[in-house]
């Protein structure tokens, strides 16, 4: 459809047009006028408007020969001809049946929507060049982002950490991605998990995730999204499920307890029901699950596991349930891969010989007959000719290294746990501080031997089971939990426990500073801080799991405050899992937790990243008692106090019973002790060798991350954002003020469009401030960090291509060589593909543009005259003096439309082509790779290869579908002088 519009207004009953200033209400009708004013009627929306005659601000519609017409009855005709009958048009053409017919202008369609830019243009609707500036930027900045293979990494507030980048790339580009996100305690999970959630919300590969976290860290999880990420997340708990109907459909990104969902039938049926692409789950070694039974935390994700496509479980301690729990998680992600236990142990086996294949192509060493025929078992034919191309006499040293180099690479993305399994430990990321063990032996006080001694047959073992929640004999390791529950004349177990005397002398020492105190039962931590405070007057936070969720929160985020927090925080065990306390570096060990995964957990939550200083440790402990026993265990066995020892866990049940023996007293620390030390060197040697070796290199690639990580410091990424968002403030009206060279301050005028505002923590009062450098938005939480995946860039990027804003404008040119008055026509063409569900049509396809600068005659000359360089010269032309332009050029502009539009055309072919070429370069080699991963793999998912295979067809449909639109049209024309 186009229309043109009349040269000089004279208004007529029954004439139509359109208003300038309201667009969107169709097409007017004259009801009647005179001297002073006119009325119109717009049918399509039901509104009247009283125009003066002097400035009406509206646009008569006339169509063409040529053009299509909608009649009111709901068909369309091609205009053949028209005429005039007392000021009123008449077109004449063939109705639909053939007939030749003639319709009044006052038998349009009222709704007849003037959007595109021809008819924007024609009608002389027309936009300021800022607003066609800010199209074309935005339309070409998306094709850039698109195509961008860092998609979704450039907006996270996060430090480049070098493993972290590295995992949330390889796992963040996949589609459904099913991965344990493992690496040792503080080492960032939550941030790689975010990382990844944010790409793949940002490429479109997922719209929707729940995150199930435990309780004690829903709020954490959700500061973290909200200030790392700036992500819309949505905690659903209780409250909200009893206020709101549908609590987690209303939620994109919903974030909820698994403890509270695990004993919530209904709320658990609520999440069942709603459709997710991604499920992140964390501490997962909380999935408790044997060969006999499943927790039913375990059995909850099981079931949203077998429907959601994405799954990333989070673990620092994988293993601390047993070989069978690591087991367990693995299945969750890939049932297929990982169907039976024995057959997970028996494949484990044979890690350690593909390491040290690994290892000796590493050194350039020369493979062993063994090592050749494993890798010839195990790789495919493209790696047996990199093998050749090693072993000729005739290679080349950098021949000979890219061949080692590939060979590493495929044995590690090839082989055994390496695409499921990511865990990188502290050995290898450098930055860590030192930890220091101050341990205290304290004299037991005769009453707690007492207490112990009673517990001397089964019977009443469980009993101390039953008070401790640990098994006999390592109740013992709790006298104050053995003795609270007994009436005696002693009082209070905090009046004589000399650890309580000797915590009031450290808490003296270290005054100045911020001390974390960890203990196994909230009980004890309830009443030492009773304790403190009746005999010190010291005000500690406590931290429980009996405590509410918010109390818990207000407990942490009191102690985390600088100038009025408490100095002292007192957490029960659950205190320490996740949560982020490295600002303190001073740690007391009230007692020792039975298991030695615990025990990394809580000293994780001061040596994590971010800590400055070394971590101190202090513990007091019982001298003859379990407790010395246990430390000698922790301390002098598995040397747990310098670094986490990932071999702890095992060798808890390999000791099993001479650890009963040790605790129970019958066997001495000296017998036991050098037992377990070998133990652990021979175990670490060996995990070293198979598994961690091959997890160590298949989870972190230096050489890849450097990459990233120079890639994203880029700056041209950053010089080309300041330009686009000067061009997008200009247009939505927020002002902009420099803070300095990065920071921009940026506040919402009266007229701003607030829509670009939607879900950016904006100050709309006061406004708020934003910088581009990392560093600073890392050291400052009150700056946005400004990248082109912020939302209100996303937001301005979203709202100049989908809305008519900047479609059409006229802008003059100052050019001394040309004549005065030439015309050239600049048009861009998008390639539209029809719209899939499902299909991230956008990623795979990135969007194709095409630009054509048309001189008066149609030669095309956009090969010569840049966008950029012609950009900077035009200069902004009156509103009124465009629309005159338009008026007086008006047949000429039709002409170059329709020339634009032939042009275009021509070029459909290759815009296809390329498209299609692009496509096929991301998802081909994908597919190929893929596929020789499966025959020597299984630990591929078949439907991994599926997926991009449909996804590759539905693309080449979608092309097959594909059209050329304009998009937005400039009038140029030149002038010798101002405008
Ligand atoms: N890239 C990063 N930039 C800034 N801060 C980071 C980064 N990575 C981690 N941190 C900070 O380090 C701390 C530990 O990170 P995170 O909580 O993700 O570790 P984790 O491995 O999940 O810990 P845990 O094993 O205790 O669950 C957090 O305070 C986090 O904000």
């Amino acid at each position: 459809m186009s229309v043109r519009s009349a040269a000089r207004p004279s208004y007529i009953p029954g004439q139509r047009w359109i208003s300038d200033a309201e667009v969107e209400l169709g097409l007017g009708t004259i009801l009647q006028c005179d001297r002073r004013s006119v009325t119109l009627l717009f049918p399509g929306k039901g509104e009247t408007r009283v125009y003066s005659t002097s400035s009406a601000p509206l646009t008569r519609v006339a169509f063409s020969e040529g053009d299509t017409l909608s009649h009111q009855d709901g068909w369309t005709m091609r205009v053949e001809d028209s005429k005039e009958v007392d000021g009123l048009l008449v077109y004449l053409g063939e109705n639909p049946e053939g007939a030749w017919v003639e319709v009044q202008e006052t038998q349009l369609d009222a709704s007849i929507s003037f959007q595109g830019p021809r008819e924007r243009l024609l009608t002389g609707q027309l936009d300021r060049n800022n607003e066609y500036l800010l199209r074309a930027l935005s339309r070409q900045a998306q094709t850039r982002l698109a195509g961008d293979p860092l998609r979704g990494l450039r907006g996270p507030r996060v430090g480049l950490i070098p493993h972290q980048l590295y995992i949330a790339h390889e796992v963040g580009q996949r589609l459904a991605p099913r991965v344990l996100l493992a690496d040792e305690v503080g080492l960032g999970k939550t941030i790689e998990a975010g990382m990844i959630l944010h790409q793949q919300l940002i490429t479109g590969r997922a719209r929707r995730a729940l995150i199930l976290v435990p309780g004690s860290l829903c709020h954490q999880w959700l500061v973290e999204l909200l200030r790392r990420f700036g992500l819309p997340v949505t905690l659903v708990d209780a409250d909200r499920v009893a206020a709101t109907e549908a609590a987690f459909a209303d939620a994109p990104i919903a974030l909820a307890s698994l403890t509270w969902l695990e004993q919530d039938p209904t709320a658990f049926a609520q999440v069942l029901n709603e459709s997710w692409d991604l499920l992140i789950v964390d501490e997962a070694h909380h999935l408790n699950w044997s060969p006999d039974e499943a927790s039913p935390a375990y059995e909850c994700v099981r079931q949203l596991a077998e429907q959601v496509p994405g799954l990333l479980l989070l673990t620092a301690t994988p293993e601390q349930s047993g070989e069978a729990g690591f087991f367990a998680q693995l299945h969750l992600l890939d049932p297929a891969r990982y169907p039976e236990l024995d057959r997970f142990l028996a494949e484990e086996a044979g890690y350690r010989s593909c390491a040290e294949a690994i290892t000796r192509l590493e050194r350039k060493e020369p493979l062993t007959d063994q090592e050749r025929q494993l890798l010839l078992e195990r790789l495919s034919q493209d790696s047996q000719a990199l093998l050749s191309l090693l072993e000729h006499p005739q290679s080349s040293d950098e021949q000979r290294d890219q061949a080692r180099q590939q060979l590493i690479e495929q044995l590690l993305d090839r082989y055994g746990t390496g695409r499921v399994l990511f865990r990188n430990r502290r050995a290898s990321v450098p930055g860590f501080p030192e930890r220091q063990l101050h341990a205290s032996p304290l004299e037991c006080p005769e009453v707690y031997r007492e207490v112990l001694n009673q517990f001397d047959q089964p019977h009443k073992q469980l009993m101390a089971a039953a008070l401790t929640g640990h098994p006999w004999p390592y109740a013992g390791l709790y006298p104050e939990r053995l003795y609270a529950t007994q009436q005696r004349e002693e009082g209070q177990w905090w009046q004589f426990d000399p650890r309580v005397d000797w915590l009031l002398e450290k808490l003296d020492t270290l005054r100045d500073e911020k001390v974390l105190l960890i203990c196994a039962h909230a009980d004890t931590a309830l009443e030492l801080s009773e304790a403190l405070r009746r005999r010190s007057g010291l005000l500690a936070a406590v931290f429980h799991e009996d405590m509410p969720l918010i109390e818990r929160d207000r407990a942490a985020a009191w102690f985390a405050d600088e100038d009025d927090g408490a100095p002292l925080l007192i957490c029960s065990e659950i205190g320490s899992e996740g949560r982020n306390f490295q600002f303190a570096c001073h740690l007391i060990l009230f007692d020792l937790p039975a298991h030695p995964d615990l025990l990394e957990q809580r000293i994780g939550r001061l040596d994590r990243i971010g800590q400055t200083r070394s971590v101190q440790i202090y513990l007091p402990y019982l001298l003859d008692t379990p407790q010395a026993a246990w430390l000698a265990w922790c301390d002098r066995g598995l040397d747990q106090f310098t670094g986490p020892r990932p071999v702890g866990a095992a060798l808890w049940q390999t000791f099993r019973e001479p650890l009963h023996n040790l605790l129970e007293g019958v066997m001495d620390t000296e017998d036991l002790i050098p037992e377990v030390q070998a133990a652990r060197q021979a175990a670490e040697i060996e995990l070293e060798a198979g598994r961690h070796r091959l997890l160590e290199l298949a989870s972190h690639r230096p050489e890849i991350s450097a990459q990233l990580i120079e890639q994203l410091a880029d700056a041209s990424f950053d010089k080309e954002l300041r330009q686009y968002l000067e061009v997008a403030l200009d247009v939505y009206r927020i002002q902009n003020e420099d803070l300095d060279e990065h920071t921009w301050y940026l506040k919402p005028g009266q007229e701003s469009d607030t829509a670009v505002f939607n879900d950016v923590h904006f100050d709309m009062e006061e406004g708020s401030s934003g910088t581009f450098l990392r560093d600073k938005a890392l050291a400052r939480d009150d700056l946005h960090f400004l990248t082109w995946e912020h939302p209100l860039t996303r937001n301005c990027l979203e709202a100049a291509t989908t809305t008519v804003q900047g479609n059409a404008t006229v802008a003059l040119l100052k050019n001394q060589a040309l004549p005065p008055g030439t015309l050239l026509m600049e048009v861009f063409f998008c390639l539209d593909t029809p719209q899939q569900h499902g299909l991230n049509v956008e990623r795979h396809l990135p969007p194709q543009s095409l630009r054509l600068l048309l001189d008066a005659s149609g030669n095309d000359l956009s090969g010569k005259v840049g966008f950029k360089g012609l950009s900077k010269q035009l200069l902004k032309m009156k509103k009124s003096l465009a629309r005159e332009v338009v008026k007086q050029r008006q047949e000429k502009l039709r002409q170059l439309l329709d020339k634009a539009d032939n042009l275009a055309q021509d070029h459909l072919p290759s815009l296809l082509e390329s498209a299609q070429q692009q496509m096929r370069a991301l998802l081909d080699p994908e597919i190929a790779r893929l596929k020789a991963l499966t025959e020597k793999n299984p630990a591929l998912r078949p439907e991994e290869i599926t997926r991009l295979e449909q996804l590759r067809q539905q693309l080449d449909q979608a092309l097959n579908c594909a059209t050329l639109r304009m998009d937005a049209v400039r009038v140029i024309v030149t002038t010798t002088g101002q405008e």
